[in-house]
């Protein structure tokens, strides 16, 4: 029997309306008997072809709490959430229940929807030629009683109405292709909370808060707190144990495909020891980042004048062994610079000088760019940088096969096989299968083939945006040291990021950026706690959730 007091806050803040009182013990004081899980998941086994992705997954969610689930790249944590949505289909023998209430199996998406079971999919799900307002909408759309019409008053009302909350406004006409990542997080994140009942069932968020920001990330914790305050539970599953640490009542750990850490208390965990049991070992500690090797001689790639879309007149150095880090608000121009300067986004000026020489950026196409050596590894691989039908392979040696002088001469396949199997042995891919498609590699697998896909071409300007989103822990020292070990090599680096934690990893010197310009420069200690102070100029971080008692 558990003391009211030794329950988890969540539960504690639920008690009354979810736990049952029975008659009063000898001693005066209540006793309980547990809550229903929102969530309650049996022996569930997933099985693709001959790869056994989940093997007796069991995990309980409960009333009003916050449920971390996490695992490495791969792990299973997606499957999981597709399970339970109907995208996947289980193994026979498992068993699902949302509220007491068995699903059958596989789950139907509307009887789960109905249900109360909300989620935002690590690809966010979104039509990308459809305007907000519709990706908002689609599947809910109300006609008017009596002229039989959608009530497109209305439907915009309701999907304003969840940005606010949300504290963003996002433009309801704009087709969802053109947004920038945190603002597709944003509308998916909007979709799913409009959804959830309130009191019943569960959000999942898979993956949800990798594009938001700081400020965003603290807001829609915020909102996390509001809606597990009325009884709805949250699964929430994530690469950044900050999150769990600070925010989560209980986690669950996969490895493999099975769990090996059941609704663990969080309290008193911090995140090495989060690591622990998602590797089974302790992380060394990542070298601290080694002072930058730039010979004395060293010519930098010298951007000058850069002005489009976003930015005006930025002048840049970034000398080869060097990490350089853009940052800011978001819509602070950072984020643009990659695109401009990679000819995706047309510039109206400027110039960049590489040791080859001088090429113009206004008229400077991605092809031409590749060919200078400037290579971009894009945030959001999922739309704008690996072709998820190509194998990791065709992907992972595309920019080399496309080269324009190349083109004409023969593909030779074996050395380009034994190169990529080189990168995927290198970035630790797993698993180890050049000729599988991309779509069925985990999030995080996935990012390590986007970032050998651009490593092959050995650039002379490297550019990556958001370069460790979505990966785990392990993944995220693989990447880091394989972006150093490039700068190493001579390459100079350009990485474009909104996490500070990465940031600090990486980068030798930052340029934090407001209005399209440079506002400072950041070198020396460059802690994740003073690149926040440097964005939101005095900001700082705050927990994410304040601990309730
Ligand atoms: N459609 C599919 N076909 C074949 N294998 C798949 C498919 N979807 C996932 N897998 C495999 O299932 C395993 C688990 O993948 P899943 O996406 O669930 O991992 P994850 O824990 O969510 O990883 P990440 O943190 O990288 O997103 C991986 O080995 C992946 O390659």
């Amino acid at each position: 029997m558990v003391r009211p007091d030794r329950l988890p806050r969540a539960v504690q803040r639920t008690l009354g309306r979810q736990v049952t009182l029975s008659q009063p013990s000898e001693a005066g004081a209540a006793t309980l008997s547990p809550p229903v899980p929102r969530l309650s998941v049996e022996s569930l086994w997933m099985t693709f072809a001959n790869n056994r992705v989940l093997r007796d997954v069991a995990i309980d969610v409960r009333p009003g709490e916050i449920h971390g689930l996490i695992g490495q790249n791969g792990s299973g944590k997606s499957t999981l959430a597709k399970v339970l949505t109907g995208l996947y289909t289980p193994d026979p023998g498992a068993s699902v229940a949302v509220d007491g209430v068995p699903l059958q199996l596989p789950v139907r998406p509307d009887e789960s929807r109905a249900r109360g079971v909300a989620v935002v999919h690590q690809s966010l799900g979104l039509v990308d030629s459809e305007s907000v307002l519709e990706n908002m909408r689609v599947g809910r759309l109300t006609g008017s009683r009596f002229l039989h019409r959608i009530d497109w008053r209305r439907e915009r009302q309701a999907a304003t109405d969840v940005f606010e909350r949300l504290g963003r406004s996002v433009p309801l006409d704009a087709k969802v292709g053109t947004l920038r990542e945190e603002e597709r997080a944003t509308v998916a994140i909007a979709r799913a909370l409009q959804d959830a009942h309130a009191g019943t069932g569960l959000i999942i968020f898979d993956e949800s808060t990798r594009a938001l920001g700081r400020r965003s990330l603290e807001h829609f914790f915020q909102i996390l707190d509001e809606i597990v305050a009325t009884g709805t539970a949250v699964l929430l599953i994530t690469h950044r144990l900050e999150e769990i640490v600070d925010a989560a009542d209980r986690v669950t750990v996969l490895r493999d495909g099975r769990v090996v850490e059941s609704g663990r208390e969080v309290v008193g965990l911090n995140e090495a020891d989060l690591t622990a049991l998602m590797l089974g070992r302790n992380l060394d500690d990542l070298d601290r980042r080694e002072l930058p090797v730039i010979a004395a001689d060293a010519v930098p790639v010298r951007v000058e004048g850069l002005t489009g879309l976003g930015v005006t007149d930025v002048s840049l150095e970034v000398a080869p062994g060097e990490v350089l880090g853009l940052t800011g608000l978001v819509g602070s121009g950072y984020e643009d610079i990659p695109y401009l300067l990679s000819g995706v986004t047309p510039a109206t000026a400027g110039s960049v000088t590489l040791p080859s020489g001088t090429v113009a950026l206004k008229g400077l196409s991605p092809a031409t760019a590749i060919e200078a050596g400037i290579s971009l590894v894009p945030e959001g691989r999922e739309f704008s940088g690996l072709a998820m039908n190509l194998s990791a392979a065709e992907n992972a040696t595309f920019p080399e096969t496309s080269r324009s002088k190349r083109a004409l001469l023969p593909i030779r396949r074996g050395p380009e096989s034994d190169r990529v199997a080189e990168w995927m042995n290198r970035l630790d891919v797993r698993p180890r299968a050049p000729k599988a498609l991309v779509k069925t590699f985990s999030g995080g697998n996935q990012q390590k083939i986007l970032l050998a896909k651009w490593l092959a071409t050995a650039p002379m300007l490297f550019i990556l945006h958001e370069p460790t989103q979505a990966v785990d822990v392990g993944a995220r020292h693989t990447l880091v040291a394989a972006i150093r070990a490039a700068a190493r090599d001579g390459r100079a680096i350009i990485v474009a990021g909104s996490d500070e934690n990465e940031l600090a990893l990486l980068c030798d010197r930052i340029l934090v950026f407001g209005d399209g310009v440079v506002r400072q420069e950041l070198t020396g200690d460059l802690s994740p706690d003073s690149i926040v102070e440097a964005i939101y100029t005095n900001g700082s971080r705050s927990r994410l959730r304040q601990p309730k008692l």
